[in-house]
Order: C-alpha cells, then structure tokens, then sequence
C-alpha cells in the first residue's frame, strides 16, 4: 500500500530523499511543503507521516508516534536557522521579534534562548517579512530553511546570529529540529507500509553519505556554490542517538518551562519499527 509522506521543501532533506528515491520501490504519494504547512497537514490526516518540526510531537504527542533512529539534527552551528538583526544580541531584551511563518521548532528555540538562557522579555509576531522589509517594524527576524540560507549570503550589514550554535554553547548538546512524525489514525491498516518505509529510510540516511557530491546537479541549490552546499549537508545529521535524545529531551523540558508545550511528552516509537545503524 501507498502511504502519503510529507517532504520538507528544504536543502536539508535534499540528500536523503535522493537516497530514498533510489531506495524505495514502493509507489508512495509525496507532499511537497515548508514544515508549518506540512505539521498542520500531518495533524489534521492530510499526510500519513512526514519530517516534522519537534515541537509538533512534542505539543501532541499522543496523536503520533515517531520513526526510531531518525531526525533533522545539528551539533553547533546549523547554517540555515538564523536570527538576523541590526543590533547586537545583548540589546534585544523587550524587543519585538518577528518569526517566520514556516518554523514551529525554531520559534520555540528562540523563544528558549532569549526567554530562559538571556532572561530577555521579547514580545512576538508571525511575519512573511524579508530582513530589509522588517527593519522598522521588527528589533530582530528569524527566518528558517533555504529562506535563511540565501539570506545569509545576500546580507552584509546584519548582525546573524545561527540559533543551533546558540543552543550548543548554552547546553552542550545537539538541537533536534525535525523528526519523523506518524499519524497514529491515518495509518491504521498500513503498518507494514510504515515499517517498510522507515526501513527504506534507515538505509538512505546511511547510503546519502557518500553520494553528496552527486546530488548539488539539479537540486536547485546551486546558488549556494558546490562546496558551500557539501559541507551544509555534512553538518545535518538524519540521525537520533543517544545526543540527540538527550538534546530533545532538554529541548521539551525548556519549552515546558516556558509554558510552550503542556506536559512533558513521553517518546514513543512506532510499534515494530526498529532503529538501524547510526553513523
Ligand atoms: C535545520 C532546519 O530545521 C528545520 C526547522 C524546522 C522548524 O523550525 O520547525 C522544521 C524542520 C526542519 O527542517 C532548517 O530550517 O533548515
């Protein structure tokens, strides 16, 4: 059976849709979109499982369950998680931070890091805002994904801040932006599919490593130059180790601090589907 996946339209899942693509000889339906859309889409059962942002597990938790071994993933510096602003970050305290309308992880992690790692009291807003557009409107701008990327290379006058490196120098952990998130409901009836699929998955997010140089023809990404992108794709980690549970951990906890999430959400993965080499 087919099973309708979401596809985070972003360079980071680039190399490991490749790899599955070559991989999977199942005829799946894939939903391309920005994580917003696809987590409002997988909650609702528009889309049977996707990459999602955590915070969406970990909001509801009991509507999913999660593919073991497998995440969107940085130790340090992520490249493509950016604050971008005209003033230092030490004089952000009670400004107005505008937010990407695509990030629900991210916004919770800036959140983290201004609200409980500098004590800050920010307020803020949900904007489709480019850096330049925003200035007078907004102290601060996170922007996500390729959005981010290319605005990181455009920008010359803006303070960047990278929120993955952020987070490592508070905590000493990695940062857990994506997992792989299941609708509990839309799947009845096609575990196999599910454990077949998460398998597939677990041998691309191996098989991508070697292959990168293969896939900067025709991504698209061009414009972030060969080498640029090479080594962006080398800092992502499709991984979920040990790091990266306790990263995810700590991540929940603080968003629990803050009143972002409700409870604190027990991790559970899909019935069956076992987790595969990590690397
Ligand atoms: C590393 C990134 O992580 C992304 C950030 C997300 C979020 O903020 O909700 C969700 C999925 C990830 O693809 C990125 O934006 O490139």
């Amino acid at each position: 059976m087919s099973l309708r996946v979401g596809r985070i339209e972003y360079a980071n899942c680039v190399p490991l849709f490749k790899a599955f693509d070559a991989l999977c000889d199942k005829d799946h339906r894939f939903v391309d979109g920005v994580p917003a859309i696809l987590n409002a889409m997988l909650s609702l059962g528009e889309i049977d499982l996707s990459p999602s942002s955590s915070i969406a597990y970990g909001k509801d938790p009991n509507r999913y369950w999660l593919l073991p071994g497998l995440s969107i993933s940085a130790t340090g510096p992520v490249r493509s998680v950016l604050l971008f602003t005209r003033q230092p970050l030490e004089e952000l305290d009670g400004a107005t931070i505008g937010l990407t309308n695509e990030s629900d992880t991210s916004v919770a992690l800036l959140k983290i890091i201004l609200g409980k790692f500098l004590a800050f009291k920010n307020s803020f807003q949900r904007t489709d805002a480019l850096p330049q557009q925003a200035d007078s409107a907004f102290g601060a701008l996170l922007l996500i994904g390729n959005q981010a990327m290319r605005m990181s290379m455009t920008v010359s006058d803006y303070h960047v801040y990278d929120l993955g490196e952020l987070w490592h120098r508070f905590t000493g952990l990695p940062f857990v932006y994506a997992l792989w998130v299941v609708n509990r409901q839309s799947v009845a009836g096609q575990e196999d599919s599910v454990i077949d699929l998460a398998r597939t998955l677990q041998q691309a997010k191996v098989a991508c490593r070697d292959r990168l140089p293969l896939y900067v023809k025709g991504s698209g990404l061009e414009w972030y130059g060969f080498d640029n992108l090479i080594s962006y794709w080398q800092t992502i980690s499709y991984d979920l180790g040990e790091l990266e549970m306790e990263g995810l951990r700590t991540f929940y906890r603080y968003s629990y601090e803050l009143g972002i999430i409700e409870q604190l959400p027990e991790i559970v993965f899909f019935p069956g589907a076992i987790s595969g080499g990590s690397f």
